[in-house]
């Protein structure tokens, strides 16, 4: 008998196939008040689980008492709890890797688009209001050659740097749990503690995972010690900055801009202060999110619960050290 597995995220039709190859599937395009009931009595025989962007609580996961495997089609795996799947000796699986480039590309679109206030500026060409040359009160200000910080120079922390050092001579400064030494080799980077870097960053770009050590990292005191004319982008995850903190830096000038791919509520509300303001550049969490990237996560995720649902969890496994495998 085949093991029943949920997807709960529509995926590509080559993708699925290969899953309905190997599993009893139960399908649904993302989990919402609708359909969570069914939701929650598939879970009841569910063997393993499929998807990404819902919030897989404790509370939700008890209800998967034979659960073996969960695979996530993401390299964030905040959605999870992973202590509680740990206690239980489930693996979660997770996408490190495949999407490096792609959002370390997006990332530096933010860092180019806040400098340039391209957003600020396409916006003002679009409604007509573009009537004389532009003039010092809508001038950017240079990329190259500016000092770029990066907190968490982990694989993706490691690719911005990348774009920044060689195509950009961008003086590279970092703060980590612990030294890059490939970037201090390869990018000429260097390792300060994370005050120094905030105080002596033109671009403060964060990029680590939430955790509860990093959940709200970054907030009024920390602003407060940017330069005013730094520009802070966050790639990461929103709850790892305090978001009203930041409005407030950005309308006091405390600096001087911010480009965000990520928000303490995805979907951002339209209401949110963030949304009126020129000197903030806001993607809808789009890091991974090209038609190359996002399909190489699923492959991913894929071979992943496959693998994982064979008892081999040896590539991409989240909590494989806590589960001593
Ligand atoms: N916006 C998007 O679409 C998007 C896309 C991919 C990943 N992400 C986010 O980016 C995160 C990082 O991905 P990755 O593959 O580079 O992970 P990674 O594990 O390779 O790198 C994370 C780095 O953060 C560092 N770190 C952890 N806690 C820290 C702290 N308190 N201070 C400083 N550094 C700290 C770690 O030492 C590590 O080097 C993911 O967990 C995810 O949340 C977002
Ligand atoms: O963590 C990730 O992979 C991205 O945020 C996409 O969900």
């Amino acid at each position: 008998m085949k093991k029943k597995v949920i997807l709960y995220r529509d995926i590509p039709a080559q993708e699925r196939q290969r899953l309905d190859n190997q599993f009893d599937i139960t399908f649904f395009n993302g989990i919402n008040e609708e359909n969570k009931d069914a939701f929650i009595a598939a879970l009841a025989d569910a063997e393993g689980l499929i998807g990404t962007s819902t919030n897989m609580s404790s509370e939700l996961l008890s209800l998967a008492p034979k659960l073996k495997a969960a695979s996530t089609i993401s390299v964030g795996t905040d959605l999870y709890d992973l202590n509680y799947l740990t206690e239980r000796s489930i693996p979660l699986m997770h996408t490190p890797g495949v999407l490096n480039e792609t959002t370390a590309d997006t990332l530096f679109t933010l860092i180019m688009c806040t400098a340039r206030r391209a957003v600020e500026l396409s916006t003002m060409v679009r409604e007509g209001r573009w009537t004389s040359n532009v003039g010092e009160a809508l001038y950017g200000t240079d990329v190259h050659g500016k000092t770029l910080g990066i907190i968490g120079m982990g694989r993706i922390g490691y690719a911005i740097a990348k774009r920044g050092h060689f195509g950009f001579d961008m003086k590279i400064q970092y703060s980590n749990r612990s030294r890059n030494l490939d970037a201090e080799k390869d990018l000429n980077a260097t390792y300060i503690d994370i005050e120094s870097l905030l105080k002596t960053s033109d671009f403060v770009c964060v990029m680590t995972p939430l955790t509860p050590q990093t959940e709200r990292l970054i907030g009024a005191k920390e602003f407060a010690m940017m330069k005013e004319s730094a520009i802070f982008i966050n790639g990461s995850r929103g709850k790892v900055i305090d978001e009203a903190a930041l409005v407030e830096a950005l309308i006091n000038g405390t600096i001087r801009a911010a480009g965000l791919d990520v928000f303490e509520v995805e979907p951002l509300p339209a209401s949110s202060p963030l949304c009126k303001l020129d000197n903030a550049v806001l993607f809808p969490h789009i890091g991974s999110a090209t038609t190359e990237t996002r399909l190489k996560m699923v492959t991913c995720a894929v071979d992943n619960l496959i693998n994982a649902l064979n008892g081999d969890i040896s590539q991409n496994c989240a909590n494989k050290k806590q589960l001593n495998r």
